[in-house]
């Protein structure tokens, strides 16, 4: 359903969709820090924080969508240096994601060199925007994933 192997068309999907095994919101539980983490979302907006009860708070939401609420709050302080790490921490959550999910590392080995695009509308910095001149950062990171996992699969059959 997902896999566009052999066809190195762009690759399309959006950080938010639940359904897409390579987005942040997908269910896909992983262990990280110490702790098992219900989606990349979940470990992405928990570790904005320096609170560990509000950390636990977003941890334990019952959705990717209440995380990212959470994440966005007012009333907790944000860690300082967030901007400087974020992109650093979402790359984190997504390869061990796929390391602990083979057959997600497959659909993402298996997109070849197909650039990845995070089409979200109104994000200019993960996504592409509404007049696709946004940064895609998303995209960009999970390519960069699929590079350091095609090079690890590599070493591991010399
Ligand atoms: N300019 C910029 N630098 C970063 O490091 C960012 N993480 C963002 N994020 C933007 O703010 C919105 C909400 O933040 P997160 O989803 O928590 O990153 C997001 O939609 C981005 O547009 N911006």
């Amino acid at each position: 359903m997902f896999s566009n192997k052999d066809d190195n068309k762009p690759l399309y999907l959006t950080r938010e969709d639940p359904k897409h095994p390579l987005a942040a919101y997908s269910k896909h539980a992983f262990e990280l820090d110490g702790f098992e983490w219900p989606s990349v979302e979940h470990y992405y907006q928990a570790m904005k924080f320096d609170d560990a009860d509000y950390r636990e708070q977003i941890r334990q939401a019952a959705h990717p969508a209440e995380a990212a609420k959470l994440g966005k709050s007012r009333k907790h302080q944000r860690r300082k240096d967030w901007k400087k790490h974020s992109v650093t921490y979402m790359t984190r959550g997504c390869y061990i994601k796929c390391r602990a999910h083979t057959d997600v590392a497959e659909l993402l080995l298996n997109s070849g060199d197909a650039e990845i695009k995070n089409t979200s509308q109104y994000d200019y910095f993960w996504g592409s925007g509404r007049d696709t001149r946004g940064d895609n950062n998303f995209g960009k990171m999970l390519m960069g994933v699929r590079k350091k996992l095609r090079e690890e699969t590599q070493n591991s059959n010399k």
